[in-house]
């Protein structure tokens, strides 16, 4: 991958020398569309997703549901850009492999599934996703009565060998590698013939509205959850109902957008941002108004406005560590130094993004010290360069703030988007006011481009 005679459609991030003046409709969350995929899949009857998001990690899940033995279909919505996703539940079936992809939602949420299938379930995944941390979902359903074959590594690959039926119970856990851990075993829990009680043992559980949201779609589904003891959640063995949701914009995916309008004295209005959520980007909100821009919620969405100056930031990110490349990029273009604190859980993500964040802005000019829960940023003059993304969606976003302000960034594999935001390139140009032609994506051929609103 780092051979540049094999490194796939690099990407001349585009440069402006005047505000960004946009509006920009995002797609649906990642993490709603694939918590409700689940349910959905595990309901009592047919349930009507609308406005779902269709990029890798979703599509990975619709897939493995189906070959779960759940019927996963389109449905012509009123969404020119996704139709609806109708999924009709099935009694699960195994002999088959789950192909994670890069997507924690699926490497962590469908082992609990598949224990309750006729059969073994194997799953892999990128090379990458071999690496990220598994073990505690793994330990845990051993504990609930699942029978798990794999290396003794505790992580991918491995099969879960499902009986049809699991007895569930208590299990205590390490979750502060990562929330997903607790979703998973929630989300299938209450199909358990016990439920399930999670109890969570050890630093404290990242990326808390992540779990929050679990607990939301669970009791928006007509299942019981207690969570009023602190680390402690427990689902009600119960049916699952079937749902009919549509589904929030991501809020995450909107911070590279928003950034544009901080880095650059713009504005730019997200359309639909809710006004409740557990989406844990509703904390972009706070973190631009906190770097000095004026931002409004209203009916109509949200609107981030730049002031023309960028403050840096002492910010802890322990709730919403997907957003620490947006920031950290917005944080390498402020007039102070920034703290990007509570994120040692990154180290676990798509990449290692501590490491990854520190060396490629560094790469550009920049100074990042990647320290033991997260970054400290000193703003520094910024030059042109590669940007290299490690096939992580959010380091390329990261990149293109940074060569909104900088020219000649060349984001390594932006395609890498696909996983949460397909389209990321043309919606980037459109928003910054380029005509969007299939040249424009050929990044190779291209020059750096200049626009501007
Ligand atoms: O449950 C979810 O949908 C997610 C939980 C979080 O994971 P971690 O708790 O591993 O940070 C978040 O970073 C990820 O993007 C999505
Ligand atoms: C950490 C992320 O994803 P995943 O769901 O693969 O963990 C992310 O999207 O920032």
């Amino acid at each position: 991958m780092n051979d540049p005679a094999h490194r796939p459609a690099d990407w001349p991030s585009l440069h402006v020398t005047g505000p960004v003046n946009a509006t920009v409709a995002l797609p649906g969350s990642k993490s709603l569309t694939n918590r409700f995929l689940v349910l959905a899949a595990l309901a009592n009857g047919t349930s009507r997703l609308r406005r779902p998001l269709r990029s890798r990690d979703t599509l990975l899940m619709a897939a493995a549901l189906r070959s779960l033995g759940a019927t996963v279909e389109d449905f012509p919505g009123d969404d020119a850009e996704s139709a609806d996703w109708v999924v009709t539940p099935a009694t699960l079936t195994g002999g088959t492999t789950v192909d994670c992809g890069l997507a924690g939602t699926v490497m962590r949420f469908l082992p609990p599934v598949a224990a309750l299938a006729a059969g073994p379930v194997a799953f892999d995944g990128d090379s990458r996703a071999r690496q990220r941390p598994m073990a505690p979902v793994i330990d845990a359903l051993r504990t609930l009565g699942a029978t798990i074959e794999d290396d003794g590594r505790g992580r991918l690959p491995f099969s879960v060998n499902g009986t049809g039926r699991m007895p569930g119970g208590s299990v205590t856990l390490d979750a502060s590698e990562s929330s997903q851990f607790v979703s998973a075993l929630l989300l299938a829990g209450a199909r358990y013939e016990q439920g399930v009680t999670v109890h969570h043992d050890g630093k404290p559980v990242p990326s808390e509205p992540h779990i929050r949201m679990t607990v939301e779609v669970l009791r928006d589904a007509g299942v019981v959850v207690d969570d009023n003891d602190p680390d402690t959640w427990r689902v009600e063995p119960s049916e699952i109902n079937s749902l009919e949701v549509q589904v929030e914009p991501d809020l995450s995916n909107a911070g590279p957008f928003l950034a544009a309008a901080v880095v650059t004295g713009g504005t730019v209005h997200v359309p639909g941002w809710p006004q409740h959520t557990t989406q844990a980007g509703d904390a972009l909100r706070d973190i631009f108004d906190a770097m000095g821009a004026d931002v409004t919620l209203d009916r109509s969405g949200l609107t981030v406005t730049g002031s023309g100056t960028v403050n840096g930031l002492d910010v802890d990110l322990h709730d919403a560590g997907e957003l620490a490349p947006v920031v950290a990029a917005v944080a390498a273009l402020a007039d102070s130094p920034s703290w990007l604190r509570g994120i040692a859980h990154l180290r676990g993500h798509e990449t290692d993004r501590l490491a990854a964040l520190a060396t490629e802005i560094n790469a550009l000019g920049g100074s990042v010290t990647e320290t033991e829960d997260g970054l400290r940023i000193v703003p520094q003059p910024m030059r042109g360069g590669l940007f290299r993304t490690y096939d992580d969606h959010r380091m390329a976003m990261a990149a293109a703030v940074l060569g909104l302000r900088g020219p000649g960034v060349v984001i390594e594999n932006v395609a890498t988007t696909d996983k949460t935001l397909p389209g990321f390139t043309d919606r980037w140009s459109r928003m910054i006011g380029l005509e969007v032609t299939p040249a424009a994506i050929d990044a190779t051929a291209q020059p750096t481009m200049t626009g501007g609103a």
